[in-house]
Parts: structure tokens; C-alpha cells; sequence
């Protein structure tokens, strides 16, 4: 694009109310824009002349069902395939905007529009659009590290300094972000870091645990109560939504979320207005949504877990953290800067590892990521008291931890990564009795992922089976956190 001129945006809506007020919204926030009635004359100015951007609405005569909106958006993608439309929508015609999505549409608003989303919206869809440039394509660590503040992220990998670059693009915008990666990977410093590049780091960032939220109690924890509400309701109480404020909420396992909690999610993402529990006055929360999830959220969408206008509602932006064993070069860097870490906050004296221990190191499969190349490495730290560690001193200190005699590892050949993860569990259960806590440290999982875990491969009993300290196999577990 010809760096001097404005973007230009197309507005194509048979309402002349509409086109005065989005050519208003777009005048003030620095656009271009072109307004047309309908199909024709949209697809005629858009082979004149270039256009960045289209806001496109669905119906162009009042007994359309929708269907020549997706007949116009299917022809711009076949004119222009790389050209953004944001679709617009009445209220209750949400599914016609999924299909839109579906068939290529960048994303979708509902009508009438709050100016402020809808610009940012504008402006995420256009700079994730934008093709790279050849200078953001190649930006080192360096470079990044100049720009945005990326502290505590260790990692010098093309895959990992991708995502730095698209945080570095999105973090400006109150886009909402979901973030994709297997456990332990770095998800929540992930969403930290959009926080504090976010012009609302001077806000809170509340985190909460999707996958440990009690449903009974799903609605006063996000929304707050007032008193009187239900029985336990002695004082109101504020939810996480309003202590979000002009903050950024982050959704932790997202893909845990029930159905019916999704809709009312759903709904609070929409209009941004919401309820308290027992009140009747609607309230406004400025938020912005950063999600993560280690599960496929578009097969649990296509397999009916996960509903379609949610998910389209979260994941305007999709970053995907790459799993440790698939950017392995990192993990020397990683194991220096945490064998540091680690030392100071013992107080030990500064320890190292040595060359060769760093190339075993980096050939461990990690099944539990980044998280558990940390817990080995403190275990280690801690058990062998010597300030070089060698290759000899994790595979004691391994053999420590699973009580095993040297050289009974685990025999993984052959088997799938599934197969694995299911080999090491079961090892892990054995040894330590069924005690998830302990299970869990070993393999370097928080108790909540374990738990998926052992549901996935049938192992041992479901959340509520284990008892009070964790153990598998018995009565009623404790209360379950929803918020760390
Ligand atoms: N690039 C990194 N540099 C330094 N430390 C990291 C990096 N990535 C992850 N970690 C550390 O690894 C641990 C796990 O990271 P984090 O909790 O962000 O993972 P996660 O993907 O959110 O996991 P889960 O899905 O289990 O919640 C944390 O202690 C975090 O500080």
C-alpha cells in the first residue's frame, strides 16, 4: 500500500442512517471511508479502486434471510481473497454470522455497534491483516525486546519470537486474544505479557480458572452478587468481571467452560453489560478478554462441546505456543536462566550446568513442557549441592524422585506421545500412591491438567473421587479454587 495514503474502508449498507454513522466513526479514527447501497455497486468500486478494509452488512432488502450477504462476501473473497470483511449483524442473526466467518469473514459486529469496540476491532482486523513486513518478519529478540517489554519470557526460537511479534501488534488493541499451546507452555505469561503491553497495564489482570469454577456458582463469581440473593449471600460481593474493569480478564481453560455457562460468557462478551446475582440494574464492564486453552477449541466446536458464537468471540486473535520439545533450541537458554533463578531463591550459590548435561537436556521429550524443565531442574539443584550439574546428577536425582534403581527408566520406545503420556502417568500414580499433588509435581502439571489427564486415559477416578489431601480413590474432594 502506498504508505501515504489513509486506509480506506468500504461501508456497504442499504441503510443511509448506518452509512452516515460509520463514515463518521471511520472520519474520526483516522480512515478512509467509501459508502455503497448494496452487492452491485460494492463489487464494481471494488475492482476501481483499492480498499483495505469492508464493512459489509447481511441483509440489502427486507425479505432477505441473510443468504445475499454471504453471496456478496463469497465474491469479494473470490475477488480479493486476502481483503478483511467485518460482517454486520442485527441482533438474533448470530448464526448467519458464524456461517459468515465460516466462509472466510475476518469477524462480525452486531448492530447498533458501541463505537469504541467497533474501532478497535477495525484497527485489530486491519493490523492482522496487514502482510508482514520484511523487517517484522526478521525481528530478533533484540529488536522486540526494544520495543515491548517482554520480561521473563526466555526464548530466542523463530516460533516463539513470531509470537512476541504478534503480541507486540495486538497487545495496543482491546482485541480479544486466544492463546492455544499444551500444558506448561507458557500460556498465562503469554497473557501477561498483552496485559503489560496493553495501555491497560495500570489495570488489574484477573485470571480465572475455567476448569475450577463450580457451575452452581459460575454466575456470582463472574458477576458478583448483592446481599440476599441466594441463602449464603450474607454481603454483596463484587465479581471478576467488574474487578476487571478497564482491566484484561483473563480465561484460563477456556475449554472447560459447560455449555450453559458458555451463553452467559457469551453474553457479557457482546454488549460488554452484565448483572450482579439478585440485581436488576445492568451494569458496563470495559473489559478486555485474553483466553487460553491446551485443548483444540475448533474440533470441541465442531463436535457440539463448545459453542460456535463464542468461540468466534474469543479468538480474534489465535496465538499458538509451540510445545517445548518443538523449539528445542531454546532450552539451553531456558535451563540457564532458570538454574539462576532458582539458585537465588534458595540462596545458593550461583550454579551452572554442564555442556554436555545441556544437550541431554535439550534432547528430553518434556511431555510437561517448560514447567517441568523447571521442577527437574530445582529437584536437581536441591538433591546433588553441587554448583556444576552434570548429566549423571538428573538421572539420580530422576531415579531419587520415581525410587527407582539406575537404569530403570521408562521404555517409551515405540509408543505414541499419547502412549507415553498415559506410560508416565500410571508410573507416576504408582509411585506415589495415588497422592495427585505429588503426581502432579512430578510431572510437572498443575493438579487441574492432571486431572484432565487421568479422565482422558481412564486412569484412577474423576476430581470428586479423591479425597481431602489429594489422594485418588476416595470420598469428596476439598473446595476447588476457581481463581489463582
Ligand atoms: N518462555 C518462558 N520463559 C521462562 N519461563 C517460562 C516460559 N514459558 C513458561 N515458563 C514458566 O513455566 C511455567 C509454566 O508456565 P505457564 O503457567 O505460563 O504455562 P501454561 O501454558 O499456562 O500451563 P497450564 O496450561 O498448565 O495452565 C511457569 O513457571 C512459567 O513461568
Amino acid at each position: 500500500m502506498d504508505s501515504s495514503r489513509k486506509q480506506r474502508i468500504l461501508i456497504v449498507d442499504d441503510d443511509s442512517a448506518v452509512q452516515v454513522s460509520l463514515a463518521l466513526l471511520l472520519k474520526q479514527s483516522g480512515f478512509e471511508p467509501l459508502c455503497c447501497d448494496g452487492p452491485g455497486q460494492a463489487l464494481a468500486l471494488l475492482a476501481q479502486q483499492p480498499v483495505d478494509l469492508v464493512l459489509q452488512d447481511m441483509n440489502f432488502s427486507l425479505h432477505t434471510s441473510g443468504e445475499e450477504g454471504l453471496r456478496l462476501l463469497a465474491d469479494i473473497k473470490q475477488a480479493q481473497p486476502a481483503l478483511p470483511v467485518l460482517l454486520m449483524t442485527a441482533w438474533g442473526s448470530i448464526a448467519l454470522a458464524v456461517r459468515g466467518v465460516q466462509a472466510g469473514a475476518a469477524n462480525f459486529f452486531t448492530k447498533p455497534w458501541d463505537n469504541t469496540q467497533l474501532a478497535a476491532l477495525i484497527h485489530a482486523t486491519l493490523e492482522t491483516a496487514a502482510p508482514p513486513s520484511a523487517s517484522a518478519a526478521t525481528l530478533s529478540r533484540q529488536a522486540l525486546d526494544a520495543q515491548f517489554d517482554f520480561g521473563g519470557i526466555i526464548g530466542e526460537h523463530p516460533r516463539l519470537l513470531k509470537v512476541l511479534s504478534t503480541i507486540g501488534q495486538v497487545a495496543a488493541t482491546r482485541a480479544p486474544v486466544l492463546i492455544l499451546g499444551e500444558s506448561g507452555c507458557g500460556k498465562e505469561l503469554i497473557a501477561d505479557a498483552i496485559h503489560r503491553n496493553s495501555p491497560r497495564a495500570a489495570r488489574p489482570i484477573v485470571k480465572i480458572n475455567m476448569g475450577a469454577i463450580t457451575p452452581s456458582l459460575f454466575e456470582s463469581e463472574m458477576f458478583g452478587h448483592v446481599r440476599g440473593a441466594f441463602t449464603d449471600a450474607k454481603t454483596d460481593r463484587k465479581g471478576h468481571v467488574a474487578s476487571a474493569h478497564e482491566g484484561t480478564l483473563f480465561l484460563d481453560e477456556i475449554g472447560e467452560l459447560n455449555r450453559s455457562d458458555q451463553v452467559k460468557l457469551l453474553r457479557v462478551l457482546q454488549d460488554q453489560t452484565y448483572q450482579q446475582v439478585g440485581a436488576s440494574r445492568t451494569e458496563r464492564a470495559d473489559i478486555r478478554v485474553v483466553s487460553a486453552t491446551n485443548r483444540e477449541l475448533a474440533s470441541l466446536v465442531a463436535g457440539g462441546e463448545f459453542r460456535e458464537d463464542l468461540f468466534y468471540r474469543l479468538n480474534l486473535i489465535t496465538i499458538r505456543l509451540p510445545p517445548l520439545r518443538e523449539r528445542r533450541s531454546d532450552i539451553p537458554l531456558l535451563a540457564r536462566h532458570i538454574i539462576g533463578e532458582v539458585s537465588a531463591s534458595y540462596g545458593l550459590a550461583p550454579a551452572s550446568i554442564a555442556p554436555q548435561a545441556l544437550e541431554w537436556l535439550s534432547a528430553q521429550p518434556w511431555p510437561g513442557n517448560i514447567r517441568q524443565l523447571k521442577q527437574t531442574l530445582e529437584r536437581t539443584l536441591l538433591l546433588v549441592g553441587r554448583t556444576e550439574l552434570r548429566q549423571a546428577d538428573f538421572i539420580a536425582a530422576e531415579q531419587h524422585e520415581h525410587g527407582g534403581a539406575p537404569g530403570q527408566r521408562l521404555g517409551t520406545d515405540g509408543m505414541t506421545l499419547e502412549q507415553v503420556e498415559r506410560h508416565m502417568i500410571a508410573h507416576a500414580l504408582e509411585q506415589h500412591q495415588g497422592n495427585i499433588s505429588r503426581v502432579a509435581k512430578t510431572l510437572g502439571l498443575s493438579r487441574t491438567a492432571l486431572y484432565r489427564r487421568l479422565e482422558r486415559h481412564g486412569l484412577g477416578g474423576a476430581p470428586d473421587e479423591a479425597d481431602g489431601n489429594g489422594n485418588l480413590g476416595h470420598a469428596a474432594t476439598g473446595a476447588r479454587m476457581g481463581v489463582r
